[in-house]
Formats: structure tokens, sequence, C-alpha cells
């Protein structure tokens, strides 16, 4: 309790009166008023998370099919196979082969290979692709989707803007498609989620409604939701602890010890909360001990993708460009690409001394800074002064 204490109180050392006030950050459920005829649903995405998460929708829109219409759409990038395009597989055998092998999705999940088509009568979008790609598949919704159609991202990243500075994949997508966002965050490698290891998340809600809506089409006994209010700092946790995460991977990689993880972990927390005080104020400090804070940090930087081919990095000194084709199969790593995008922002302020652990990443992910140099920048980090 009393370590509690004092690790609440050095953390409102540096945090606005705002940030720590007590607060209600669960919505309660109630009204559903205006929301009562059959939504439906389309997934834009079908890779590692967004073929799960298919998975998971396509059995809650028949389980919920008073509120959803049953039939699923799901976009997917289309690509071959051993000659067969991967849209007519995953329609016949219902099974993402190259994204999510071994994995059955619902028959009521249809793959579509063009985005507009795929999303033009949905009320519900969910986003789920690699961040770099979110500006051009929006581009092609402009002005082809329902007026009242609301959105759900899971987009781990955050996109530049003109002048040094980034804006999150919510805003983005809210700005091109004007549509209402609602973001899902939380410590879910997708893998294990599909493998229905139970796991909590957290929605983001943009309003009482659509949070009420979303965790029907979300939720499942081994999948459990707790939806806030909270949108910004839900969806600033789940892109910045994957720049944390490639730093565990260094760690792993040059052979310290869980308590050097531990520290980075903790630093990087840090930092994440004070960049949540400087760029998004009025974010709730209660926020990053839900799903999508403390616990997603943690199994990302034991067992994500940012990690492995982090450590890989280490060890076999080849690029990390190099390493994600070799490892990854087609699968896309967003912790290099967040650290270059938070680093165009903090450079641009000057700033980047307020936040050196995310820049020692940044610069060792760019082979700029010798992986070792990361435990001497965590060694003199503010936090120790
Ligand atoms: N995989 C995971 O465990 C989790 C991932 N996320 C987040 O979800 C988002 C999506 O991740 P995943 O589904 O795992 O994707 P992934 O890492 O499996 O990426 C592959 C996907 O990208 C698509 N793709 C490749 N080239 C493309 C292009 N030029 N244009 C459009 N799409 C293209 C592929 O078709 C495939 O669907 C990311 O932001 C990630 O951070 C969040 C939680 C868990
Ligand atoms: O975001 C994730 C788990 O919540 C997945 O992390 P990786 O992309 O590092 O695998």
């Amino acid at each position: 309790m009393f370590f509690r204490l004092r690790l609440f109180r050095s953390i409102r050392c540096f945090l606005p009166s705002s940030f720590y006030r007590p607060s209600a950050v669960c919505f309660c459920y109630s009204s559903r008023d205006n929301m009562s005829l059959k939504k439906k649903v389309c997934v834009v995405g079908s890779g590692n998370w967004g073929s799960t998460i298919a998975k998971i929708i396509g059995h809650n829109v028949v389980k919920h099919s008073e509120q959803f219409e049953t039939q699923v759409s799901m976009w997917v990038f289309e690509e071959m196979i051993n000659g067969r395009k991967l849209t007519e597989i995953i329609n016949e055998t219902h099974e993402n082969v190259k994204y999510l092998p071994n994995h059955k999705l619902p028959e009521n999940v249809i793959a579509i290979p063009d985005v507009v088509e795929a999303a033009k009568d949905a009320d519900i979008l969910i986003f789920v692709i690699p961040h770099q790609f979110i500006t051009r598949i929006c581009d092609q919704l402009v002005g082809k989707i329902k007026a009242n159609a609301f959105g759900l991202s899971l987009i781990k990243g955050f996109l530049p803007v003109p002048g040094g500075g980034i804006e999150l994949i919510s805003h983005a997508i809210n700005a091109k498609l004007n549509i209402p966002i609602s973001v899902l965050m939380g410590a879910n490698l997708a893998p294990e989620v599909a493998d229905e290891k139970f796991c909590e998340t957290t929605i983001g809600a943009a309003s009482q409604d659509e949070g009420n809506i979303l965790r029907d089409i979300i939720q499942t006994h081994y999948f459990r939701v707790v939806v806030v209010n909270d949108v910004e700092a839900v969806e600033m946790c789940g892109a910045l602890k994957n720049i944390v995460a490639c730093g565990a991977g260094f760690v792993d990689g040059l052979g310290y010890g869980d308590n050097t993880k531990a520290a980075v972990i903790r630093l990087g927390l840090m930092e994440m909360i004070k960049f949540a005080e400087l760029f998004y104020p009025g974010s709730k400090l209660a926020t990053f001990f839900e799903s999508c804070g403390v616990a997603d940090l943690i199994t990302t930087c034991y067992g994500g993708r940012n990690r492995r081919v982090s450590e890989a990095f280490v060890k076999s000194k080849k690029s990390i460009a190099e390493l994600e084709k070799e490892m990854l199969n087609g699968q896309q790593l967003q912790g290099p690409a967040t650290a270059e995008e938070v680093n165009f922002m903090l450079k641009s302020k000057g700033i980047e001394d307020k936040f050196p652990l995310f820049t020692a990443i940044h610069r060792i992910c760019l082979g700029e800074l010798a992986p070792e140099q990361m435990i001497d920048c965590i060694r003199n980090h503010p936090e120790h002064m």
C-alpha cells in the first residue's frame, strides 16, 4: 500500500491536476436509443490481428443476430498464394492460410478484395491494418461509406502531419471519413487470442451507445472488454508501447536479464505518461492501468513481434527491414516506424532529451547508436536525477 502511494506520488510530480483527478472511467451502460436497426459490420483488414478479430466478430454477430446482420465482410489485400488468390482460399477453406494459419474463420465472414465493395453497406467499420497503409485505404473510402456509419480502430501507430507534428490514427480516419471513431487496444497478442486463451482488452469509446454496441460485437468468454471514455489515452498507450517493446528486445539481444527489462518497461511507462501529459492533456492516469496500458506493455515486451525482431537485430547485425522480411512472413512491424514518427515530433519541438528512451530506441533502429548505448541512456535517465 505504502509502495503504491509512493509510486503514485512520484508519478504525480509531473502531472497536471486534471490528469490524476478521481474520475469515473467507465461509462454506465443504459440507453440504446436510435441504435435498434440491424447493423452490418465490415472488417477492414485481414492480417494476423485482423483475421483474429474477424473470427470473434463472425461468431458474435450470430450470437447477437437481433442486433447485427449475420454476414460480415472482410477486406483482404489481395495476393497470390501458390498460384491462388488469397480471397478465394479464405472463402473456400475459411482459413487465412498466410496470416492466421490453422484457425477456422466462421463461414459468415466473407473475404472481399475491393475495399469500397467490402465497406459500402457497413454501419460499423473495424479498421485493423498496419498503420503504414491507413491513409491510402481511407482515401479510397472517401464518399463511399454510409453517412451514419461509425468506426473502431485497432491500429497502433501515428501518422506524421506536415509541419512536424503527428496525429492519432483515429483522428486521421475521422478527418478523412467524417465518422466517429472509437479505439480498441489491449494486451492482445493475436496468436493467443486466436487460440482463445483468456485476456482482457480496452475500448476507448467515442460515445456510450457506440461503446455498448462495440462491446457486443467484440466480447467473448475468453476476451473481456472494459469500455472507457478516454479515447486518446487508450490509443496513445497502444501506439507507444511498441517503441518500448523494441527496447525490451534490445535488452534480450544484449543478454541482460529480467531486471534490466523491467527497468526499460518502467522508464518506458514513465515516458508514455509524460507524452500524454504534454500532448493529450486531460488523459487519465487510471487509463494506464487498464489492459491498454501496463498490461499491453508487459505482454508485448515478453511475447510480441517487435521484441522478437529487435532481439534478432542485436544478435544478427542484419537490418530491421531484412529481419522483418525473413521472420514475419508478410506481417508488419509497427515499433520502429512509430519510434520514427514520435521522434519526428520530439525533434521538431526540441524535446528529444525529455524522452531519452524513445530517442535512443529510434536511433538504434536507424543504426545511428549501438544497442549497448541504450543501457547508458537508461542509467542516466532523468527519472534517476
Ligand atoms: N498481431 C497482433 O498481435 C496485434 C496487432 N495489433 C495491431 O493491429 C494492426 C494490424 O496488425 P495485423 O493484423 O497483425 O497485421 P499484420 O502485421 O499481420 O500485417 C499484414 C497485413 O497487411 C496487409 N498488407 C500488406 N501490404 C499491404 C498494402 N500495401 N496495403 C494494405 N495492406 C497491406 C496484408 O495483406 C495483411 O493483411 C497493427 O496496427 C498492429 O499493431 C494490435 C494488437 C495485436
Ligand atoms: O500489440 C500487440 C499485442 O497487444 C502485438 O505486438 P507486436 O506487434 O509486437 O506483436
